[in-house]
């Protein structure tokens, strides 16, 4: 079976470079001049620059031409997805489609899966997720992700294929727990930064880590996940490595939120509308997300800070 990565940004290059390493490999950009420069230089230096493509990578803005390969892994944002997979029905029909996306459709609160089914349902559908910076994808470090497919033997066939010496691919059958642990721990990630940034402690980070890994089970269990899924990589693994990180887009959104700072609004961040769209689904099934909540009144500006803070400590005493 052969590769195309379908989207040139950092994490779509990262792709390509590690399975370029493997075997021919296609990464398509939805802009032809920038297509051209990136096979020119051997390097995306807009996206992942210091990262040479290797000479089995060939960047192409053809669609036709890409979307020849039997497996298309699609790295567009997440708000992004319905409009790209409808544009290029057509191109897509038959084929074997793996989102690479994290999040949550804001209009929908629909997952990847969900939205593949909804708009090509005749094509075949998996998810990778996990913890995996591009940067590091890129370098060759490892990492272990998991691979969701509902339909087992294709599962199989995909852990195989973009498996590599540093990917370890996990496979899942979970495709509801792997979408949603992958979408929901950005939210939490940003709420972590908000606490370092704000100066409030690691400590204070360490216990939203912890109850907000509760919300994501919460939620997702509800949803029809299994606890196992969400105690994996594409849960607890990744909720971990973008809590903690500022390579995390997400957790320095978060930052610059507790800092009182700007943030550039063209960086993708996937966690923002997801935090509001979760947030209107938990209401829509009453189910108490609280740091969901808080998230999404600071992204709205309902909140400042200190009241979303003090949101979560003046709640009624519980039990953990
Ligand atoms: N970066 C990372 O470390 C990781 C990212 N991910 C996930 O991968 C997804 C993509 O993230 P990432 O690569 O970092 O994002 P980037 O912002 O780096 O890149 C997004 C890419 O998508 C392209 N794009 C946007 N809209 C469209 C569209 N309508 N049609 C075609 N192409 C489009 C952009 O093109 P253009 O350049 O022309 O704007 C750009 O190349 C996210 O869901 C993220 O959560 C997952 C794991 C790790
Ligand atoms: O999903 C990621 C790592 O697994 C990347 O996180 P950010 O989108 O927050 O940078």
């Amino acid at each position: 079976m052969t590769v195309a990565v379908l989207g040139s940004g950092a994490f779509g290059t990262a792709l390509a470079i590690t399975l370029g390493q493997k075997a021919p490999t296609l990464l398509w950009s939805r802009d032809p001049h920038q297509a051209a420069e990136m096979q020119k230089a051997g390097e995306n230096a807009r996206r992942l620059p210091g990262r040479p493509l290797p000479g089995a990578v060939t960047v192409t803005a053809d669609m036709a031409l890409a979307s020849s390969a039997d497996v298309l892994l699609l790295t567009v944002p997440m708000q992004q997805l319905r409009q790209f997979l409808k544009e290029h029905r057509a191109a897509f029909k038959n084929k074997v489609l793996v989102a690479c996306c994290k999040g949550m459709e804001l209009e929908t609160g629909l997952g990847p899966i969900d939205i593949m089914v909804q708009v090509s349902p005749e094509t075949s559908h998996a998810l990778l997720t996990g913890p995996s910076f591009a940067s590091d994808i890129a370098a060759g470090l490892p990492t272990g992700l998991t691979l969701a497919c509902a339909d087992d033997a294709l599962g199989r066939r995909l852990q195989a294929l973009l498996s590599t010496p540093a990917l370890r691919l996990y496979r899942s059958q979970d495709v509801i727990g792997a979408s949603l642990g992958g979408a929901l721990k950005n939210v939490i990630a940003i709420a972590c930064g908000t606490v370092m940034g704000a100066g409030l402690g690691e400590s204070a980070r360490a216990a939203l880590l912890t109850r907000g890994f509760a919300e994501m089970q919460r939620l997702a269990l509800h949803r029809g996940a299994l606890p196992d899924t969400l105690a994996g990589l594409s849960g607890f693994g990744d909720l971990v490595l973008t809590c903690t990180s500022a390579q995390s887009r997400n957790y320095r959104l978060g930052l610059s939120i507790g800092r009182g700072e700007g943030f550039d609004a063209s960086v993708t961040v996937e966690g923002a509308a997801t935090a509001q769209a979760a947030n209107a689904l938990a209401q829509e099934l009453a189910l108490d997300l609280p740091i969901t909540s808080a998230v999404a009144g600071l992204l709205e500006k309902r909140l400042d800070v200190t009241e979303a803070m003090t949101s979560l400590l003046s709640r009624a005493l519980k039990e953990e």
